[in-house]
């Protein structure tokens, strides 16, 4: 039987309901956001969070943000459209989504300029609602596709949160976890807590028992330990950024755990869904990274765990190099090594 999802994205009547992913686990409260400015915030803020949720939150904001936008002419609009546009591209910069969300929304926009402006606002609303909407066949598709290398009574581990709060159903590194428990199969999780914002321990664990899915949380120092007891037959993780050369951007950690994972032979795979793939970014070292304030660190357990004044470096996320992932998994299909042909294949 399908789990029951909540939704952590959606639009109705001019109004935004996200699901504020930073109350998590302790309170499950939606905000409704009628104002751009709130938008941008709820994504910096990591209120909606994941590559693919990020995406479709930043579509829905520029809807708010086009309201009250110039209805006489299109040239009038469309300045107004790129304003926000620009302004929603600064909440973060990592996940490729929010870029490919907002482009396509712009390529939208372009595509009816013939049309009455209010027209076209209609027809940008449908876009994202499009977006929302392909998002969860996506992230099904890519559950599929994992499922073909996992087998029942197998223990995973995963880092960070790509489950279905961070899309718009399934998740992608969760999405063959959800559908394997459908199967009637015995998947077992391990999830890393992940530093300093523990999207593993608040997120992954709680969407993971809703759906009454077998997880374990470990701190991310323990990888290494459960690793080498023998207990993980492969690691699974979303990404916010794929490069041309399959260098993949994810939460920090990532890369250790891929460091692990190879220490020990495990599969370390990728669920990527092909708006994360970015053929313009042409390796890791292209991608990049957002770096967040030091209270995250030094308070972020709510209370202060680091002296007055340290330095500190706060990285959100690292590069994981293409020669530690054995696959991406997208929606289209497997891709096992040689990423820098392959990748461009899931375009045509
Ligand atoms: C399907 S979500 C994939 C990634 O976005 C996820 O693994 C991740 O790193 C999220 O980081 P976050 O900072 O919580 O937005």
């Amino acid at each position: 039987m399908e789990h029951t999802f909540l939704q952590s994205v959606t639009f109705k009547e001019g109004t935004l309901y996200i699901l504020d992913q930073t109350k998590l686990p302790t309170i499950t409260e939606f905000l409704e956001i009628t104002e751009i400015e709130d938008a941008w915030d709820a994504i910096k803020q990591l209120k909606v969070r994941g590559a693919p949720a990020i995406g479709i939150a930043a579509a829905y904001g520029l809807l708010l943000g086009l309201k009250n936008a110039p209805e006489e002419n299109f040239d009038s609009f469309y300045g107004v459209l790129k304003e926000n546009l620009t302004y929603l591209e600064t909440s973060r910069p990592t996940a490729v989504n929010l870029f490919w969300a907002l482009k396509r929304m712009d390529e939208r926009a372009k595509l009816e300029r013939e049309k009455p402006v209010a027209e076209i606002k209609a027809a940008l609303e449908e876009e994202a609602h499009l977006i929302r909407q392909e998002d969860e066949e996506v992230c099904r598709s890519i559950g599929e596709h994992a499922l073909t290398l996992f087998h029942d009574g197998m223990t995973v581990l995963t880092h960070c949160n790509a489950g279905g709060i961070a899309t718009a159903k399934y998740g992608t590194a969760l999405a063959p976890i959800y559908l394997a428990k459908e199967k009637g199969w015995d998947i077992k999780v391990y999830a890393d807590e992940t530093r300093p914002l523990l999207q593993g321990a608040r997120l992954t664990t709680w969407e993971l028992m809703q759906a009454g899915i077998d997880v374990t949380l470990i701190t991310d120092s323990m990888a290494a330990m459960v690793m080498h007891k023998g207990l993980i037959q492969a690691v699974i993780v979303g990404c916010d950024r794929v490069a041309a050369n399959g260098d993949v951007a994810n939460k920090i950690g990532t890369y250790g755990v891929a460091l692990l994972a190879k220490a020990h032979n495990i599969p370390f795979y990728v669920a990527a869904p092909t708006p994360t793939v970015d053929l313009d970014t042409k390796t890791g070292h292209d991608i990049p990274i957002e770096e967040r304030g030091m209270e995250e660190i030094t308070e972020g357990l709510g209370k202060q765990t680091a002296p007055e004044g340290v330095k500190v470096f706060n990285p959100a996320f690292d590069v994981t190099p293409h020669e530690l992932i054995t696959a991406i998994i997208t929606e289209k299909g497997i891709i096992k090594g040689n990423y820098q042909e392959e990748l461009p294949k899931l375009f045509i």
